[in-house]
């Protein structure tokens, strides 16, 4: 069952498309990362998909249902413009965004503690929010985007202003809601985030879908056939006459081929020809790589 699907979905802002037939799904209990250069559209869907703002064109479905105002408690949205009440101590405003998403007081009060718990937040409940740093107020305003278990996450940057060990920690508590069932839809400019966390894909430019689908899959379609030989000892063979890239290790190198069975078959006869082969990989493009060389040819 897909949690959200998007079909065929437009905004304009006057005569100016921000966003232009974008269609794709996002599987239930996945991590789908939405990417796209600044002003690519992102926001403008994410807020269509909050019910901030309406599509022009398309229709938006909720599992399997039409979007509607009604689904909103289903949602968790962190945005990237924090919203937070300055002058609230912590516990007040967790409370208070607890029982605006329809959960009774006594439930907010248990689940907070939880996340006190697990964020390691337990001094903070009286603490004003303008007396927290910005990655404090981020781990507060993550606190307010989950307390009401939402089956869809929307996360955008969540780990901005975040030092490695708690965005670690938060990377962490998203995968475990993920394990649970929870569908989250993560829209990020940091690439090496999205390798590491995300299953999909969706990547738009200028308002368009221009990628979409698992990463795997996106690599093995934008891959340059490059492989990566490392041989033992100094003993390696003369590669004068080919075009050789650089390695990241002395002893290696790499070849750019036609197909994994000719990197094969060079491997086989060096190996006939009495040279050891220590390491051998196929080396994928990133999926940065892969994002810059869309955005730029299509600029
Ligand atoms: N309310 C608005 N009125 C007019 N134009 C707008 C409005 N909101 C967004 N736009 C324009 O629509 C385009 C898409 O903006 P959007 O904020 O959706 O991009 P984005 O992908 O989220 O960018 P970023 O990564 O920089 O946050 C931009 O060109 C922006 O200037």
């Amino acid at each position: 069952m897909d949690t959200l699907g998007i079909k065929k979905v437009s905004k304009h802002y006057g005569n100016f498309t921000a966003v232009d037939r974008v269609s794709f799904q996002v599987p239930q209990g996945v991590i789908y990362g939405l990417l796209g250069p600044n002003g690519a559209g992102k926001t403008s869907l994410i807020r269509i998909i909050n019910s901030i703002t309406m599509a022009d064109e398309g229709e938006i479905l909720f599992c399997g249902e039409t979007l509607g105002r009604e689904h909103q408690a289903k949602i968790g949205y962190l945005p990237e413009e924090r919203g937070l009440y300055k002058k609230m101590s912590v516990q007040d405003q967790l409370e208070y965004l607890g029982q605006l998403k329809g959960l009774d007081a006594k439930t907010v009060r248990t689940r907070i503690a939880e996340w006190y718990a697990i964020l390691n937040m337990d001094e903070w409940g009286n603490k004003k929010i303008e007396d927290l740093s910005k990655g404090m107020q981020q781990k507060v305003q993550f606190v307010a985007t989950v307390l009401h278990e939402p089956q869809l996450l929307i996360l955008d940057e969540p780990f901005s202003g975040l030092d490695p060990v708690n965005t670690n920690l938060l990377k962490q508590e998203i995968r475990r809601l993920r394990a649970e069932g929870t569908t989250i839809l993560f829209s990020t400019h940091r690439m090496e985030q999205v390798e590491e966390i995300c299953e999909r894909i969706a990547l738009i430019n200028k308002g368009s879908l221009v990628l979409e689908g698992p990463i795997a899959d996106i690599k093995q379609r934008y891959k340059d056939f490059l492989f990566e030989f490392i041989f033992a000892g100094d003993h390696r063979p003369d590669f004068s006459d080919e075009t050789i890239h650089p390695s990241s290790r002395e002893q290696g190198i790499v070849l750019q081929l036609e197909s994994l069975e000719q990197a094969n078959t060079r491997m086989r006869q060096w190996m006939d020809e009495g040279y050891v082969i220590h390491e051998f990989r196929e080396i994928l493009p990133s999926i940065n790589d892969i994002f810059i060389k869309i955005v730029t040819t299509e600029a």
